[in-house]
């Protein structure tokens, strides 16, 4: 019999998901799991929890909460030789990841994927010795989805992070880089970097409009140094699609990018807090199978 194995943070979102637990068992024994659940306690509690699945040979794990728990699972099985299908039920408080894939936050939608979805391979980004599955980012600004504590976060939902994000605005300083990504170099100050696997992040729908989770690249955008007006008018824009062609932005796909900052600069892994540069990214392709819906997906590139 196949193993499913369910490891939820019960600390994400609202904080309400354990009341689903007996229908999405019943789910998955109905579709020919076995299957059993695992209730992360604090940091690195899923990652540990998803290596362990992965050794033990599972089939099927499935990460139940927001950007951080998917992130954590995928941390603790990358290195496996043997890698479980991953599964997502997102519930957490902004579920990037999920959305990028129209993984619905509706616990029956959610199951509906795990249990008919599509298997496919997905890319995902390393970075030293971490993983990350959506995005990647440095400067003062992507500082923000780390710091908005959990308790308001389970109060006030998405609204917490524009609060946080007015608070950090006038703070926000440029960065002297050097960024060399597939044999090309770019130096100067920047005021964020973003490194991403798909094309909706943070809200932001159209933000890399050419980013596939299956083409083996990444797609990366650098804001160059400017004033707080016009950050604020180019995150406008970016709400619309309408940034890439600004002379302020690059946008470019590169399967390798190394980073280096004259002054400290944090790394941003999938909204969590990542240690901080220099680093290289590299993009593994199609290192995990996941379970999607079946439908046309923007985020995939089909190859056939
Ligand atoms: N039982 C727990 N109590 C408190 N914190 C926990 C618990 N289990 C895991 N965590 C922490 O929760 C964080 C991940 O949260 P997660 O991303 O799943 O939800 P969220 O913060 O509500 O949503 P989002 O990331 O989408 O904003 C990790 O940093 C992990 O250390």
């Amino acid at each position: 019999m196949k193993k499913a194995r369910l490891i939820y943070n019960p600390s994400s979102g609202r904080e309400n998901f354990k009341r689903n637990i007996p229908y999405i068992l019943e789910r998955l024994e109905k579709s020919g799991y076995e299957a059993s659940t695992h209730a992360t306690t604090g940091k690195d509690c899923a990652k540990r929890a998803a290596g362990l699945a992965a050794d033990r040979n599972f089939d099927l794990v499935i990460a139940a909460g927001g950007d951080g728990t998917i992130n954590e699972v995928i941390n603790g099985m990358a290195e496996k030789e043997d890698r479980p299908k991953l599964g997502l039920i997102p519930a957490g408080t902004t579920n990037d990841f999920a959305r990028a894939l129209q993984i619905p936050k509706e616990i029956e939608g959610s199951c509906d994927v795990i249990c008919d979805g599509l298997e496919k391979s997905i890319d995902i980004g390393k970075i030293e010795s971490q993983y990350f599955i959506n995005i990647a980012g440095g400067g003062t600004l992507t500082e923000l989805t780390y710091e908005v504590p959990s308790r308001l976060k389970t109060m006030m939902g998405q609204l917490a992070y524009y609060v946080k994000g007015f608070e950090k605005l006038p703070r926000i300083r440029p960065n002297h880089v050097t960024i060399e990504y597939d044999g090309k170099w770019f130096e100067g100050e920047i005021m964020l970097f973003l490194v991403t696997n798909t094309n909706s992040v943070g809200g932001f729908e159209k933000l890399a409009p050419k980013a596939f989770i299956n083409d083996g690249l990444f797609d990366m955008l650098i804001l160059k140094k400017t004033n707080l007006a016009d950050v604020v008018r180019l995150t406008g824009a970016a709400l619309r699609g309408e940034h890439i062609n600004d002379e302020r932005v690059i946008y470019v796909q590169a399967n390798r990018i190394k980073i280096h900052s004259q002054n400290e600069m944090q790394l941003n892994l999938d909204g969590e807090y990542g240690g901080k540069l220099p680093g290289e990214f590299v993009n593994l392709h199609n290192h995990f199978t996941m379970m999607v819906p079946n439908k046309p997906l923007s985020n995939f590139q089909e190859l056939y």
